[in-house]
């Protein structure tokens, strides 16, 4: 059965915030989303430039519209705008039972007031005692507790306010502005305290308070407990943060795609690589083109998801020559590789679209057929190293792809290297995936 969630919020044209993160996260969860639009804001990274209010009645008729027809399993408030607006909410979403959230948005990012200066009483006396859950931020949480917050111990004594004074069931404070060492949340429900801790990260923030109140109203419509839903969401916003795309001119947008799409993409390279390999195992001649060192056959993430070498599939334990044959010591797994992920990593900088590679022995024959079938060839030269790059462990490939790409101006098919002291001469081959740099391959040897 599909649970249905439903968000009562403004409309962000950049698709950062608003019901446009929220329909994005009860995606990624799995849920149904459903919409009550509060207010339309023309908006995008950097400003809020007009902002136009539905009538009251509308923002009710479409509460009750899906209540009545689909259902609702667990509702969240974003963007309410106006006093009028927030008490045709309140008296609407008395009428059900769901668990409400209950994001209490008043400033945009880009510093747009989101809540009218007179709403802040409405807001207060008539949506947070429905609240089975507040989510405020560190500002936020002043505006609604009355108090300065300045630390942890203050974090936990404002959501205390909101829940004993202002009614509501549950009150977590976000920690993203509390100037401490990791991001921490506080909730205060069932007259306890509990933490959320998360590490910084850098990324895109734009629609995080909307996203993170999203995924706990999805989390709570698939039946989750309010503890869980929390620590679920944290995780899935630090994600959303970290992954980001880097969009626009201002504050960049939180990636909400990031929980569902990496799962998906890790399963598309595991099959793509293990197909590959399977089909490499195969061919006859390659054991007389395998290096000593062995070969490796890797496939990175897209270039959104490949930041280091977790997210770049190879061989376990490399491939290694077995009488004339060759045979995978491992299977295919993340992390498996490190010089040729790094040649992947530093390739893709320049041509994000190529994501495999796969290593051979150099040889002068191979370079001159390459040549003659109209692949693209470049090298390095090791012994030109700028030595301040020697000295760093692991620099010498990101340098080799950076000369031997900068050399040609143009996107190589193979990259070579005639060695040095105790360097064995290399061949790499690079495509866009694991079945194209077999067609080179295959071009190549056979
Ligand atoms: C229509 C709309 N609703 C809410 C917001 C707030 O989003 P943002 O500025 O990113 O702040 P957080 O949600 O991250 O606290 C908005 N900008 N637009
Ligand atoms: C390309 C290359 N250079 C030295 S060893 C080697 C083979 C693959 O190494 P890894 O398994 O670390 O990617």
């Amino acid at each position: 059965m599909i649970r249905k969630a439903l968000t009562i919020a403004g409309s962000d044209s950049g698709g950062g915030a608003g019901i446009e993160a929220d329909l994005k996260t009860f995606s990624a969860f799995g849920v149904h989303g459903l919409v009550a639009i509060t207010s339309v804001t023309a908006q995008n990274t950097q400003e809020v430039r007009a902002i136009y209010d539905i009538s009251p009645e509308v923002v009710a008729k479409q509460i009750e519209a899906v209540v009545e027809d689909i259902g609702v399993d667990a509702a969240k408030t974003g963007m309410l705008s106006n006093a009028k607006i927030i008490k045709a909410v309140a008296k609407t979403v008395k009428k059900y039972e769901f668990p409400l959230v209950v994001d209490p948005v008043m400033i945009a990012k880009s510093g747009a007031p989101l809540l009218r200066e007179d709403a802040m009483e409405a807001l207060i006396e008539k949506i947070i005692p429905l609240a089975t859950l507040v989510t405020p931020n560190k500002s936020e949480a002043e505006k609604l507790s009355g108090m300065k917050i300045e630390g942890l111990e203050d974090a936990k004594k404002a959501a205390k306010i909101i829940v004993e004074e202002l009614g509501a069931k549950g009150a977590i404070v976000k920690g993203g502005h509390l100037s401490l060492s990791e991001a921490v949340d506080v909730l205060y429900f069932n007259e306890k305290f509990r933490e959320y801790r998360a590490p910084f990260v850098k990324g895109c923030t734009h629609g995080t308070g909307c996203s993170f109140s999203a995924a706990i109203t999805a989390n709570l419509a698939k039946g989750k407990k309010l503890e869980e839903a929390v620590r679920i969401a944290k995780e899935f916003i630090t994600m959303g943060i970290y992954y980001g795309p880097r969009i626009g001119h201002g504050h960049c947008p939180v990636n909400q795609n990031a929980w569902i799409d990496i799962p998906a993409e890790k399963w598309r390279v595991y099959e793509s690589l293990g197909n590959a390999l399977k089909e490499l195992m195969s061919i006859d001649n390659l054991y007389e083109h395998a290096p000593e060192v062995g070969m490796n056959f890797i496939y990175a993430l897209p270039k959104l998801y490949a930041r280091s070498k977790e997210d770049v599939a190879g061989v376990k334990g490399r491939i290694v020559k077995f009488g004339n044959k060759i045979k995978p010591v491992g299977w295919v797994e993340f992390g498996a590789s490190d010089h040729l992920t790094r040649a992947i990593l530093t390739f893709m900088e320049f041509f994000p679209e190529v994501r495999s590679a796969l290593n051979l022995k150099y040889s002068e024959e191979l370079i001159k057929k390459a040549s003659s079938l109209g692949l693209k060839v470049s090298f390095y030269d090791r012994r030109e190293e700028p030595e301040e790059i020697k000295a760093k462990e692991g620099g010498t490939i990101p340098w080799g792809v950076k000369t031997a790409i900068e050399r040609i101006n143009d996107k190589p098919d193979i990259i070579y290297h005639l060695g040095d002291w105790g360097k064995e001469p290399m061949l790499l081959i690079f495509g866009e995936n694991p079945e194209i740099v077999l067609r080179k391959l295959k071009m190549l040897i056979e």
